[in-house]
């Protein structure tokens, strides 16, 4: 299992914490930054981490902001992304079960380092369920691949839903 991540100055102190214990856990890690306390922009280390999940660079990626918000709604602008923000593990895990979430984010300002051994052992250590859950996911999909479709030329009138029923 491979895993990048990725985290802005909010998330510093716990990344190298998070990373460890991963480590520890036979994960093999790319570490997308940020490498300083130095204030710096979420969405920098967002697209890098979801870049590398997308290209099949790592298996899954996880990232850290003070919130876990603003990192995870960049991750979701990426075709392919399904990003999570979880604070507590029950969450964590139905994201991977039902919505196979490919990116876990969460916010250092909201949960100390060990519930976010939690979260990330409870999204780990489940599997994506498939059948009607795949379905879903499978809509989703269709809905990315409509708007890349659409690109420039998307309106608000003419559109049409991802099933016509
Ligand atoms: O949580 C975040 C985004 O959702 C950021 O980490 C947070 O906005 C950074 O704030 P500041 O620059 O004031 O430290």
């Amino acid at each position: 299992m491979k895993i990048a991540i990725g985290c802005d100055h909010a998330g510093f102190d716990l990344k190298p914490n998070l990373m460890d214990y991963l480590k520890k856990n036979k994960i093999e890690i790319i570490d997308e930054g940020t490498f300083s306390a130095e204030s710096t922009d979420y969405p920098i280390y967002a697209d890098k981490v979801a870049l590398d999940v997308v290209s099949k660079k790592v298996d899954l990626g996880i990232l850290i902001c003070g919130t876990g918000i603003g990192i995870s709604i960049v991750a979701n602008k990426v075709r392919g992304i399904r990003a999570v923000a979880c604070s507590e593990p029950y969450s964590a895990k139905m994201s991977h079960e039902h919505n196979n979430a490919n990116i876990l984010a969460f916010g250092s300002r909201v949960v100390g380092c060990e519930l976010a051994k939690m979260i990330v052992d409870a999204w780990l250590g489940t599997e994506f369920q498939g059948g009607k859950h795949q379905r879903r996911v499978d809509l989703i999909t269709c809905l990315e691949k409509k708007q890349q479709e659409q690109g420039a030329l998307n309106t608000s009138t003419g559109q049409k839903h991802i099933r016509q029923d």
